[in-house]
C-alpha cells in the first residue's frame, strides 16, 4: 500500500485473520475477495498505525505490475477526442461513428503486453505507409508517428458468470479500482490496419499502467454526473437518476518534465459503470484482473487534449516545449508521465499513481 511517499508493507500489519485473505506478491487475492473484503480492509486501514519496520522508502522499493490482468479492452468514450480522431483520420465523413452516442464503442486490446509504469517502451516496428508515397503501398520500418494516450483504467476484481450482464447498479461490486493508463499507439501503424476490425498491431506492442490501484471507495468524494445525453441510451446503459458514476479525476501529461496537457475525466460522455454494462450485455463474463480503460481523455480545450496527435493535429501544428525542443510524435528518449489528482474524503485532494514510461529505439 502506498503510504505517502513510503510504501506500506501491508500484510504483516494487518490482523492475522484479514491478512490470511489478501496477502500476498500483488494484488491478485485481496481483488478476488471481493467488496465486503475490500470493505473490512479500508476500515482497518483507516485506524491503521503502522509499525516503521513495514514502512519503505519509495526509493527502495521496485514497483511490480499490481495484478495479473485477464482481459483487457480499450473504450473510446471521450466525445471531444472521438470527434478530433474523426476529423483527423476520416475527414469529409461524419466526425462520430453512426453508433457513438448509442453505446461506448471499444475494442479487445492485448493484456499480455500490459506493463507496469518505469518500463521502458521499444519503438514498435511494422507497415505504414508514407505520407511522400506517390503509389500508396507500404514500407517497413520503425513507426514514425509513436503517440501516447491518457486514459484512466478500472480493474475487475470480482467475476461474473458466463450468460449474465453486469447491470449499472452492480457497478462497485465488480470493480475493486482505478489505475492511470497510457495506451502507447503508432499512428501510421494504425492507419494503415484498423479498418474494418479496429486497433491491431498499432496499439498492441505496450501499455503501461501505474504500479498502484486506487480503490474506488477512496473516490467518493469525486463522483461527478456526467455531461447530458442525446439521445438517451437504451435501458440497460440509462443511468438517469441513478447514483452518478462519473469521476472528477484531473489529469496531467508531461512530456520530458513539460506540463502539455489537463484532461478532465469529469467530461467522460461514456461512465466506467456504463462501459462495464456494455462489455458484459452479452453474457459475456468477467474475470478477476480484467481490466477496461476509458478511451482517450480529452476536454473540448486544446491544451485538454489526451493524445500528440491530437496536440500536433496529427503532425500540421509541432509543439515548442519550455526547453525549446519541438515535438510533433514521440522521439527516442523521450519520457512521459501521467498523473492525476481527486477531490479526497474529508477534504483536500489525493493523488492516484503515475504512469511513466521511456521511448527506447526499436
Ligand atoms: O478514431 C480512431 O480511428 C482511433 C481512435 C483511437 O486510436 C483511440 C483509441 O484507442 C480509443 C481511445 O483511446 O479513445
Ligand atoms: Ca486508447
Ligand atoms: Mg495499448
Amino acid at each position: 500500500m502506498r503510504y505517502g511517499d513510503r510504501v506500506l508493507d501491508l500484510a504483516p500489519a494487518l490482523d492475522r485473520a484479514l491478512s490470511e485473505r489478501v496477502a500476498g506478491p500483488n494484488l491478485d487475492r485481496l481483488l478476488a475477495a471481493g467488496r465486503v473484503v475490500w470493505t473490512e480492509l479500508a476500515a482497518a486501514v483507516a485506524v491503521l498505525e503502522p509499525p516503521e519496520e513495514h514502512l519503505h522508502d519509495l526509493a527502495d522499493v521496485r514497483l511490480r505490475l499490481p495484478f495479473t490482468v485477464a482481459d483487457y479492452v480499450d473504450f473510446y468514450s471521450s466525445e471531444h477526442h472521438a470527434r478530433n480522431l474523426g476529423r483527423i483520420l476520416r475527414p469529409g465523413q461524419p466526425e462520430l461513428p453512426a453508433s457513438w452516442k448509442h453505446l461506448p464503442v471499444g475494442y479487445h486490446g492485448r493484456a499480455g503486453t500490459v506493463v507496469v509504469s518505469g518500463t521502458d517502451v521499444v519503438r514498435p516496428r511494422g507497415q505504414r505507409v508514407s505520407t511522400s508515397s506517390t503509389t500508396g503501398d507500404p514500407v517497413f520500418g520503425p513507426t514514425v508517428k509513436l503517440d501516447i494516450e491518457a486514459e484512466v483504467g478500472f480493474v475487475v476484481g470480482t467475476p461474473s458468470a458466463l450468460g449474465t450482464p453486469v447491470p449499472l447498479g452492480a457497478f462497485a461490486d465488480h470493480v475493486f479500482g482505478v489505475c492511470l493508463v497510457n495506451d502507447w499507439s503508432a499512428r501510421d501503424i494504425q492507419a494503415w490496419e484498423y479498418q474494418p476490425l479496429g486497433p491491431f498491431l498499432g496499439k498492441s506492442f505496450a501499455t503501461s499502467v501505474s504500479a498502484w490501484v486506487t480503490p474506488l471507495s477512496a473516490l467518493e468524494a469525486a463522483r461527478v454526473a456526467p455531461p447530458p445525453r442525446d439521445p438517451r441510451p437504451l435501458p440497460y446503459l440509462d443511468d438517469t437518476g441513478a447514483s452518478p458514476y462519473g469521476l472528477d479525476l484531473r489529469l496531467a501529461v508531461r512530456l520530458n518534465g513539460h506540463l502539455v496537457a489537463e484532461p478532465p475525466f469529469a467530461q467522460m460522455y461514456w461512465t466506467a459503470a456504463q462501459q462495464l454494462a456494455h462489455l458484459t450485455v452479452n453474457g459475456a463474463s468477467l474475470r478477476t484482473g480484467d481490466l477496461f480503460a476509458s478511451g482517450t481523455v480529452s476536454g473540448p480545450e486544446p491544451h485538454q487534449r489526451g493524445s500528440l496527435v491530437e496536440l500536433s493535429w496529427n503532425g500540421t501544428e509541432p509543439i515548442t516545449l519550455p526547453d525549446g525542443s519541438v515535438r510533433t510524435f514521440l522521439e527516442d528518449g523521450d519520457e512521459v508521465v501521467i498523473t492525476a489528482t481527486a477531490p479526497a474524503v474529508g477534504g483536500g485532494s489525493l493523488e492516484l499513481g503515475e504512469v511513466r514510461g521511456r521511448i527506447v529505439p526499436g
